[in-house]
C-alpha cells in the first residue's frame, strides 16, 4: 500500500543509522533526501550553520517551531548542554509521530519535548506549562506566513530577552518577506543573514540570524 515520504525517511533512518548515534541519523536522512527524494529538512549546508549558531549561543532554553521529521531537532539536541530545556512544536500529528521515532533512534528523547499543536496556540502557554522564563534560542521553520505573527506573539508573551537569538529558515525560499522587513527595520533587532542554498538543491536561500538587543 502507499508509504508516505515521512515513513520512507523513517525507514531510511532505521535501516542505515546506528541507534544512539545522532550523526548517523543526520547522515542517513541527508543521503536519502539527496539521492532518493527531496524533503524539506533544513539539510546539511544550512544544518552546519544551525550547528554553529547553537554552539555559539550554547542555549539553556531552546524553542523550535516546526519539527517535521525531527532532522533539525536531532542536530540541535545533540549539541545542547545536559541541563538545557528544548521544546519543539509540530502541528501535523503524522509528522510528530515520525519525528518522535527519529529522535528516539538518535537516543535524544530525554533532551527534547515534542509538543503537538499550532505555535499560535502554544506560545502563550509555554511559560506556565514548561516553567520557562525566556528562550535563549528560537529556530523558526514552520509556516512561513506565521514567522512574523509568532515573533510578535513571543515578544508580547515575554518569551524573548535582550540577547535572545532567533534563527529563521527559508527567508528567501519559500520566503518570509514581512518577517525580514520587520526585524531589519526594528531598532530592537540586530540582524545578520547567512548565504546558503535551499536544502538538497543549488537554489539561492538564506538562513536569517538575529539577536535581540533592545
Ligand atoms: N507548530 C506549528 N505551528 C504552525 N504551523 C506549523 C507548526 N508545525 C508545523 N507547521 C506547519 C509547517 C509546515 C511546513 C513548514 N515548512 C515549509 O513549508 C518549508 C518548505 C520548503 C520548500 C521549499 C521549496 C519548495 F519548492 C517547496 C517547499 C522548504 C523548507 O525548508 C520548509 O521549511
Ligand atoms: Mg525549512
Amino acid at each position: 500500500q502507499f508509504v508516505s515520504l515521512r515513513q520512507r525517511i523513517l525507514s531510511a533512518v532505521q535501516k542505515n543509522a546506528t541507534r544512539g548515534d545522532p550523526r548517523s541519523v543526520i547522515r542517513a536522512i541527508d543521503q536519502f533526501c539527496s539521492q532518493k527524494e527531496w524533503a524539506m529538512n533544513v539539510g546539511n549546508e544550512k544544518g552546519c550553520i544551525l550547528d554553529s549558531v547553537v554552539s555559539e549561543v550554547n542555549p539553556a532554553t531552546v524553542l523550535e517551531l516546526g519539527t517535521y521529521c525531527g532532522y533539525s531537532t536531532v542536530r540541535i539536541a545533540s549539541l545542547l548542554p545536559p541541563y538545557a530545556k528544548f521544546i519543539t512544536l509540530e502541528f501535523n500529528p503524522d509528522f510528530a509521530a515520525v519525528a518522535r521515532q527519529v529522535i528516539a533512534w538518535a537516543g535524544l528523547e530525554d533532551k527534547v519535548q515534542l509538543v503537538e499543536g499550532a505555535s499560535s496556540d502554544w506560545i502563550p502557554k509555554i511559560k506556565e506549562q514548561f516553567g520557562i522564563k525566556t528562550f535563549d534560542l528560537v529556530f523558526l521553520d514552520h509556516w512561513k506566513e506565521h514567522y512574523l505573527s509568532d515573533t510578535k506573539l513571543m515578544e508580547e508573551c515575554g518569551l524573548l530577552r535582550k540577547g535572545s537569538v532567533l534563527l529563521a529558515d527559508n527567508v528567501i525560499c519559500p520566503g518570509a518577506p514581512d518577517y525580514v522587513e520587520y526585524v531589519r527595520s526594528s531598532p530592537r533587532y540586530k540582524s545578520h543573514y547567512f548565504r546558503s542554498h535551499l536544502e538538497y538543491t543549488k537554489a539561492e536561500e538564506n538562513l536569517w540570524y538575529l539577536g535581540i538587543i533592545e
